[in-house]
């Protein structure tokens, strides 16, 4: 592939479903292709096919939208050597950028604009071996650590990980029930039983509009 190439799943406006910018308009700019195979991935739609794009047509479908916020994921974007570019070219064109990533490949190269959202994958995931603890090493405070969790299992590991790497202190924490495995309103009672120091958050979009892509 060129370095100016990206195979893209999908392109959409919608209002951001995660994260500290929950709820305001988005563009999602989803790559395709992911080495992981999370059990409860809700984008397995976007481990294959897509369609190939040169930089400037994703850039100028992007600016149809007209919104400000851009969120690039995937599939997992870093599998793909070009969304360095991408990345970069969103930036220097005014948007304020995030990146969903899995936390499995480096972040070390990725714009400092960008706000990086990392997963920790927990052990219900199937794929908690995975995980690159040496990403914690490069986050700030204008990133986001995020654990999605399926069961008490889960949530009991991500405490464990929580306070044993002091992760409070590097980024803000996410919370985040696997939607339809793990009840919200559980997951709230812990959070606030232990008085975490995490943000919870449930997927806006699957609430407004159920899950599917484009959403
Ligand atoms: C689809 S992934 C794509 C980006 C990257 N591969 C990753 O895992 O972060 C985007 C986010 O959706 C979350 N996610 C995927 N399936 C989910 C589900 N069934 N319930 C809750 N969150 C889910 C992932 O954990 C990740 O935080
Ligand atoms: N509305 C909406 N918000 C999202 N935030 C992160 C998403 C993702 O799939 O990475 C996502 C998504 O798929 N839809
Ligand atoms: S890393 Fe992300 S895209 Fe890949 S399987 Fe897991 S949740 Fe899905
Ligand atoms: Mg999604």
């Amino acid at each position: 592939m060129r370095d100016t190439t990206l195979r893209i799943t999908e392109i959409f406006h919608s209002l951001q479903g995660e994260t500290s910018r929950l709820g305001l308009p988005t563009v999602f700019v989803r790559l395709t292709g992911c080495p992981l195979r999370c059990n409860w991935c809700d984008s397995a739609y976007a481990f294959h096919g897509g369609r190939s794009m040169e930089l400037a047509e994703v850039l100028a479908q992007v600016a149809q939208h007209g919104a400000r916020h851009v969120c690039v994921t995937g599939g997992e974007p870093l599998a793909q050597r070009p969304v360095h570019a991408l990345l970069t070219r969103l930036c220097d064109a005014g948007y304020s950028v995030s990146l969903e990533t899995s936390g499995a490949l480096s972040v070390a190269e990725v714009d400092p604009r960008v706000s990086r959202i990392v997963d920790i994958k927990a052990p219900g995931s199937g794929e908690a071996d995975r995980n690159l603890w040496d990403n914690l090493a490069l986050l700030n405070a204008h990133d986001e650590i995020k654990f999605v969790l399926a069961d008490r299992a889960d949530y009991d590991w991500a405490c464990t990980v929580l306070r044993e790497r002091n992760l409070a202190q590097v980024a803000p924490v996410l919370f985040s029930p696997v939607w339809e495995s793990l009840p919200p309103a559980q997951l709230a009672q812990w959070v606030l039983a232990d008085r975490l120091p995490v943000r919870m958050q449930v997927q806006l979009h699957k609430i407004l509009w159920g899950e599917q892509p484009g959403v």
